[in-house]
Formats: C-alpha cells, sequence, structure tokens
C-alpha cells in the first residue's frame, strides 16, 4: 500500500520573463516561487492500478518525481507498506520502480545492454538479469530489437526498454509516468498488458496519462490533479458516475468544481 499525503513543492523563479505567459497568470506564482505542487494527497492498494490525471502543467510529473524519491517535497508524506519513503531513500528505490518521461537510454549500448546495466546496479547476478530480461522481451515483444543499439530506436522500442529497465529488480510498487505518450496502437497495447499483468501479479500501479480510455480500461483508482491540488480521489466507478459514465464529463467536472470551490464534494469519496 503507497499513501500519499498533503505533498507541496516550489521551486525558485530565477525570471519571471522565462516562464511562459499562461505560468505567470498562474496563481500558482507567489513572488519568487512557483509553487508547482500545492496539496496532494491519494492512496493505492496491492494489485490496484491507479491513474494519474490532470491539465498541462497540473504537477503531475512533479509529484511522481517526489514519488520516485527523484526530488524533496517541501511538506508531506509518502509512505509504501509502513516504510517512510522520504527519511530512507535508498530503501525507497528498492522498492519502486520510476519510468520517468525524461530518462533517455544509452544510444551506444543495446537495449539489452541498457536493461542489463540497471539490473547490475540493483545487485542482481547474470543469470537472474538474463531470465528476467527473456521474461519481459516476451511481455513487452522486444525480441526483434534488444541486441540493437538503442541510438537508432523507435519510441515505441525505447519506451519498451526503457520500462524493462524500470522493473528489472521487480520493485513492489511501479510508477509510470505518461507511459504511452508517442506510441503508436501496437506499443500502446504491448504496454497495458504489461501493466495488466503486473496488476495481476499484485504490483501496484501508479501512473499519469491523458488518455481516459485507457483510465477506463486498466484503473481501479483515479486521482485528478488541478494547478497543484488533489481535487478528486477515488475509485473508477465514483469517477465514472460523476458524469453517468462519460469519462471527459467526469473528467471536466472535478476540474470546474475547482473553480467553483466545490472540491470538498468530490474529494475523498
Ligand atoms: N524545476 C522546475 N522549476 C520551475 N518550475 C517547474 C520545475 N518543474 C516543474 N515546474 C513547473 O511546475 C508546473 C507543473 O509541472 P509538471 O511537469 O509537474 O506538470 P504535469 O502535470 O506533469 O504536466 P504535463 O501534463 O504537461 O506533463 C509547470 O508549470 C512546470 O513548468
Amino acid at each position: 500500500m503507497i499513501e500519499i499525503n498533503g505533498l507541496a513543492k516550489k521551486f525558485p523563479v530565477e525570471s519571471p520573463k522565462k516562464l511562459s505567459e499562461q505560468e505567470r497568470k498562474d496563481p500558482r506564482l507567489r513572488g519568487r516561487h512557483f509553487h508547482s505542487v500545492k496539496d496532494v494527497s491519494f492512496h493505492c492498494e496491492e494489485g490496484q492500478v491507479l491513474g494519474l490525471l490532470g491539465p498541462n502543467g497540473a504537477g503531475k510529473t512533479t509529484t511522481l518525481r517526489i514519488l520516485s524519491t527523484a526530488l524533496k517535497p517541501d511538506k508531506g508524506e509518502v509512505s509504501i507498506n509502513g516504510h517512510n519513503v522520504l527519511s530512507d531513500p535508498t530503501i525507497a528505490r528498492r522498492k519502486i520502480g520510476f519510468l520517468s518521461s525524461s530518462t533517455g537510454l544509452y544510444g551506444r549500448l543495446t537495449g539489452r545492454e541498457n536493461i542489463t546495466y540497471v539490473g547490475k546496479l540493483h545487485g542482481l547476478g547474470d543469470s537472474e538479469v538474463a531470465s528476467r530480461i527473456a521474461d519481459m522481451a516476451d511481455l513487452l515483444d522486444m525480441h526483434s530489437f534488444l541486441d540493437r543499439r538503442a541510438e537508432n530506436f523507435s519510441s515505441g522500442m525505447k519506451q519498451k526498454v526503457s520500462i524493462a529497465r524500470a522493473v528489472i529488480h521487480q520493485p513492489e510498487l511501479v510508477i509510470l509516468d505518461e507511459p504511452t505518450t508517442g506510441l503508436d496502437i501496437m506499443a500502446t497495447s504491448t504496454v497495458m498488458a504489461f501493466i495488466r499483468r503486473l496488476k495481476e501479479k499484485g504490483t501496484p500501479v501508479i501512473f499519469s496519462t491523458h488518455h481516459l480510455d485507457e483510465v477506463q480500461e486498466l484503473c481501479d483508482r483515479v486521482s485528478v490533479i488541478n494547478v497543484g491540488e488533489t481535487v478528486f480521489d477515488g475509485t473508477l466507478a465514483q469517477f465514472s458516475s460523476l458524469s453517468d459514465g462519460r469519462m471527459h464529463d467526469s473528467f471536466l467536472k472535478t476540474l470546474n468544481q475547482t473553480s467553483d470551490e466545490e472540491v470538498s464534494n468530490v474529494v475523498n469519496l
């Protein structure tokens, strides 16, 4: 079980001129700081998949980077199966598999070598790494390119190898930042099937996405962030019933209720 409570993270702004026009108008810009995440809370239990939704710039990536311990929050708590992630990041890194949208592969290494390198960093032996890669090559359909250099990989190939690399140590929790962005239909369905497989094995998965069809197909829970705050956290059924099963309308409703200051009606259903 992973529990996130009251996360907040602000970044210093060197010069407001470097911000986008939208960010300059954003209420999260206060003085010399941009409060990207102001108050985010959700939880996910064993065998559950949680979909993290929110408009561009809402604070999803910042939240996921905090969960993965890549960023330290200013406030809030994160615990995985009772372990405080923030006070013990080394243990946390062993427990978590994180697919970041920004970490690239080593182009001069093959797909297999990229995965093996991270497996070794986690202390796995040669035969363990080899057998896990063989399993994942089946599940993620990687056989045709696994032994090619990563520098010429397509987006789908890169993403599959990155996912395999993120979970080579068989983490207790998997966090995926927009795992299907930029992928074609075939690669998307392979990645979706892989997430389903993790769920069947009991591993909780948290993933951010802009695709509501993926949420409908895979998720047990939904959490929506808007302007740095959790505006909905509940089951898929509760999310869907906000608008009689119309997912897009449910999503828009959670965002509009924020501006109507009716957040309390939808949070913690
Ligand atoms: N290191 C940083 N310094 C300053 N501002 C930052 C930093 N990281 C993120 N931000 C800002 O915080 C806000 C939230 O960013 P974040 O990447 O978490 O959003 P997101 O919900 O993942 O968006 P998207 O759906 O577009 O990926 C954005 O306005 C972003 O520019």
